[in-house]
């Protein structure tokens, strides 16, 4: 059987505080009826995603958008159709929203999102949604003092909400106690942070996940942490990022975009390699090597979930 290709546009649309988006309820009577979802349909012919989002939003929402920001693009395949869920970032619209066509429509907090059943190709679209653009790398540092100093001014100054530990020069109880002290300051900012170590440690302290070296990423044939802790890994080709998707990642990044001088010779992907190896990826990623913040927008157009990187944030 060939199957059916279907793309669609979908929006998250965010509340003002950014702490809920907007959800709708699919009728009964439709294909996933009953189930959540981020409103949207079907792109007409010749229309864009973005004109498709504009008409499908006031169609079925009553709301007008000016802006949007591509949020993910993920690739499905139901029994019956493959499925391109192209889905936009919407802050700010005008009107009121309601459930034209008679459909539930709810603000739902982030945090409780996964109480709700969405269809089964939405997953990395919530990992999209609760995840922030930028995904702060922590320099090696000797001093505990300062490496705090400098991990404070990131979660205040810019604002830096996603944190993963690398500390190779470290021994694990010197690891611990320094994860200890920056898992309590990431608290007190509402930061997560991830571990850059072996999985297991996440017995040793309440973090809020893992992040994976590749090398450790391509030994592992399943998820080694609960869900409901956030899995990443580093990846650098398609090989390993399909097994982090196999192994249910929550999101990865993938390096070198740029060369860097801590890898001057490893060969940059650039943005055209990067899309491109993307594309295919249903899962959140952060592009890594040589980006600061002011690279984010573009991240974004070429199918990111922002930028990762350590210089620019450790100042
Ligand atoms: N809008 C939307 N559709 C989703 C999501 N997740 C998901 O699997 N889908 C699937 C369900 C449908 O097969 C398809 C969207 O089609 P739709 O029924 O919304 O299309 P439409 O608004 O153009 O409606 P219609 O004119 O075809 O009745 O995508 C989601 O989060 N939002
Ligand atoms: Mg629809």
């Amino acid at each position: 059987m060939i199957k059916r290709r279907v793309h669609v546009a979908a929006a998250a649309i965010f509340s003002d505080d950014g702490n809920e988006v907007l959800l709708a309820r699919r009728p009964s009577t439709v294909d996933q009826g009953g189930l959540w979802e981020f409103p949207g349909g079907k792109l007409a012919p010749y229309e864009t995603g973005f004109e498709a989002l504009r008409r499908e939003l006031h169609e079925e929402l009553g709301i007008s958008i000016e802006r949007a920001q591509p949020l993910i693009r993920v690739h499905h395949e139901y029994s019956d159709k493959h499925i391109l869920l192209d889905v936009w970032q919407v802050h700010g619209f005008s009107g009121e929203p309601y459930g034209r066509e008679g459909q539930a429509v709810r603000w739902v907090k982030l945090g409780e999102l996964f109480n709700y059943p969405f269809p089964a190709a939405n997953l990395p679209i919530l990992r999209a949604v609760m995840l922030p653009t930028e995904y702060l790398i922590t320099a090696e540092e000797e001093d505990d003092g300062v490496f705090l100093d400098k991990l404070q001014r990131a979660l205040i100054e810019d604002g830096v909400r996603l944190v993963q530990l690398r500390a190779k020069s470290l021994d694990e109880s010197a690891y611990l106690a320094r994860a200890e002290q920056a898992l309590q300051l990431c608290r007190e900012h509402g930061a997560r942070l991830l571990l850059n170590t072996e999985p297991e440690m996440l017995a040793h302290i309440d973090a809020d996940g893992v992040h994976l070296t590749s090398e450790r990423l391509m030994t592992l044939e399943r998820r080694p942490i609960v869900e409901g802790k956030w899995l990443s890994a580093s990846t650098h080709d398609e090989g390993q990022l399909a097994r982090a998707g196999r192994i249910g990642c929550d999101f990865v990044t993938l390096s070198p975009l740029r060369t860097t001088p801590s890898h001057p010779d490893a060969a940059p992907l650039g943005w055209h390699d990067f899309q491109q190896l993307v594309e295919p990826a249903a899962m959140p990623v952060f592009a890594l090597g040589g980006m600061t913040r002011h690279d984010a927008n573009h991240a974004r157009a070429v199918g990111a979930q922002g930028i990762a990187s350590i210089r620019d944030f450790w100042r």
